[in-house]
């Protein structure tokens, strides 16, 4: 969508957040991400094996830059109340649920030592982590909120919309888990919450440089997305999930 300034679009939406413009300046790739076949695939428990290896091989390096970007919040946050949230999550589910899932699930996947520690990274990673670097070493708080939101909003976006049954491969059920549900769902209104306080305040350029880094990583989730369902690995099918796009 072109792009209107947050000042003006408030005056006539119907929510005026700042989360919501940038979210809406996003589309639609937005839409696009949290409907994507891939992670369809995920909640109905039907990726294959193959693929969904190659998926948490990339993004257990993802994470590994996430996880650094919410150390950097923690040290650009403008206030203590601010910086809590940030080291808790970083406390309790980045570096804890969210370690032991992957070491579990690439064990059950027979994703190798070297998978784990040293993989040939995809385009998309590269790219990832290299925003996610750009923002951690700004230190500039809004910037770093704004891709941290866009990886975790879009995350609950898919997972909630998971309608069936749990599915059984613990791979998949608990990946949908980690990223839905009561504590997610509050961690990501907090997110938002602090784009909703701190954006209105900055100036129309800062405001802006939100939005791209915003729009960026959104469009890496849909890359990320499209890489995990694209891949031939060497001598392994990804038959059904294989895709045009
Ligand atoms: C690519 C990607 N985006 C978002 C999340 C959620 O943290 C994730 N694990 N991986």
């Amino acid at each position: 969508m072109t792009t209107v300034p947050y000042a003006e679009w408030r005056r006539d939406a119907a929510n005026p957040a700042f989360s919501e413009w940038l979210r809406q300046h996003s589309e639609p790739d937005w839409e696009a991400v949290i409907s994507h076949p891939f992670a369809a695939a995920i909640t109905t428990g039907k990726v294959s094996d193959a693929d969904m290896r190659r998926y948490l091989v990339q993004d257990y390096q993802f994470v590994d830059s996430f996880t650094a970007l919410l150390g950097a919040a923690v040290a650009s946050a403008d206030s203590f109340e601010a910086r809590v949230p940030f080291g808790r999550f970083l406390g309790q589910t980045a570096t804890t649920e969210e370690k032991t899932y992957f070491h579990r699930a690439l064990a059950a996947l027979g994703a190798s030592e070297s998978d784990m520690r040293s993989p040939e990274l995809e385009q998309v990673t590269i790219d990832f982590r290299s925003l996610m670097d750009e923002a951690r070493t700004s230190l500039d708080y809004p910037v770093i909120l704004a891709v941290l939101c866009v990886a975790e909003w879009t995350y609950l976006g898919w997972a909630s919309r998971a309608t069936g049954p749990a599915p059984e491969n613990f791979v998949h059920r608990e990946w949908i888990e980690l990223h839905e549900g009561p504590e997610f769902r509050a961690w990501v209104d907090f997110l938002r919450g602090e784009l909703d306080r701190i954006g209105p305040e900055l100036d129309e350029r800062e405001q802006l440089r939100v939005l791209d880094f915003f729009r960026r990583a959104t469009r890496l989730e849909l890359e990320f997305f499209d890489m995990a369902m694209s891949g031939e690995p060497a001598g392994q099918s990804s038959g059904e999930s294989a895709s045009a796009s």
